[in-house]
């Protein structure tokens, strides 16, 4: 099968809550010294690969559009444009935002942090106004500019959900781009680009529970003129540190390791 378009999805450089093992979701954390570094050599490995862009999709979450803004500096491609949407933000973890995941599996075990992290249909405890973070993320003027009024927007989200509210934006938006022949690069997070593989690989509602993005390493995908990815995705850079990268991922939710960087 030929491969038609590049499709690339990222989840943005280490950020600050990234670093503490804490769950950051609507948290508008910006990007820690390190998570610059990696956004940048991200857009160095893809300029030395050739690549080139015609249009960024971000979150409205300031670590994937730092990260947008790192890449396509390194790339000599700070013309392309960038157009954000909510709808690409992170999961939102409701009650769990601000908590540290070591912590949470000494609490609550290592299962139930993993099933909270990974499943596809477990929805979190929904944040209330008595959470120290909901504030902070409801009084954002950002959330006045969304497709939806603020009063609807989620208080807690399955990766289901995510998949939900992200599937008519990449329908209406993103897939026409690509169709048109555009290379697309989406800047955005661990689940919200979880939930577009998902959709876009076919992978099953108990396979997803073990797939785990890094911070700041490029996916991938080669798509058929329908969309349909005809290998499976790179990941792109150095296998061993990727490999060694997604275990640090994993091992955030354990209660040993999670807080070792
Ligand atoms: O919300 C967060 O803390 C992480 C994901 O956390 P996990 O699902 O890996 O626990 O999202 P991101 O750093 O990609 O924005």
């Amino acid at each position: 099968m030929m491969s038609k378009h590049k499709l690339f999805l990222l989840r943005h450089g280490e950020g600050a809550w990234n670093r503490e093992n804490r769950f950051c979701s609507w948290v508008d954390q910006k990007l820690s010294e390190n998570g610059v570094i990696e956004a940048q050599q991200c857009g160095q490995l893809l300029q030395d690969r050739g690549y080139k862009f015609d249009h960024v999709f971000t979150s409205i979450l300031s670590r994937s559009i730092q990260t947008a803004w790192l890449v396509l500096q390194a790339m000599d491609q700070e013309w392309v444009p960038i157009t954000k949407s909510w709808r690409l933000n992170e999961r939102h973890y409701g009650a769990l935002i601000g908590l540290n995941r070591a912590e949470m599996a000494l609490n609550h075990g290592e299962e139930q942090v993993k099933l909270w992290r990974r499943s596809y249909d477990i929805t979190p405890p929904p944040i209330d106004e008595s959470h120290p973070y909901f504030a902070e993320i409801y009084n954002d003027r950002r959330y006045n500019t969304c497709d939806v009024p603020i009063e609807e927007l989620p208080k807690t989200e399955s990766l289901k959900e995510v998949l939900d509210r992200l599937l008519p934006y990449w329908n209406n938006v993103i897939v026409p781009e690509i169709k048109s022949g555009r290379t697309v690069l989406i800047s955005a997070h661990g689940n919200s680009c979880r939930a577009l593989l998902k959709h876009l690989e076919g992978i099953s509602d108990t396979d997803i529970v073990n797939v785990t993005l890094p911070t700041g390493i490029p996916v991938l995908l080669e798509l058929d003129e329908n969309l349909k990815p005809v290998k499976p995705r790179e990941l792109l850079g150095d296998q061993a540190k990727i490999q060694t990268a997604i275990k640090n991922v994993e091992n955030q939710g354990k209660v040993n390791l999670g807080n070792k960087s």
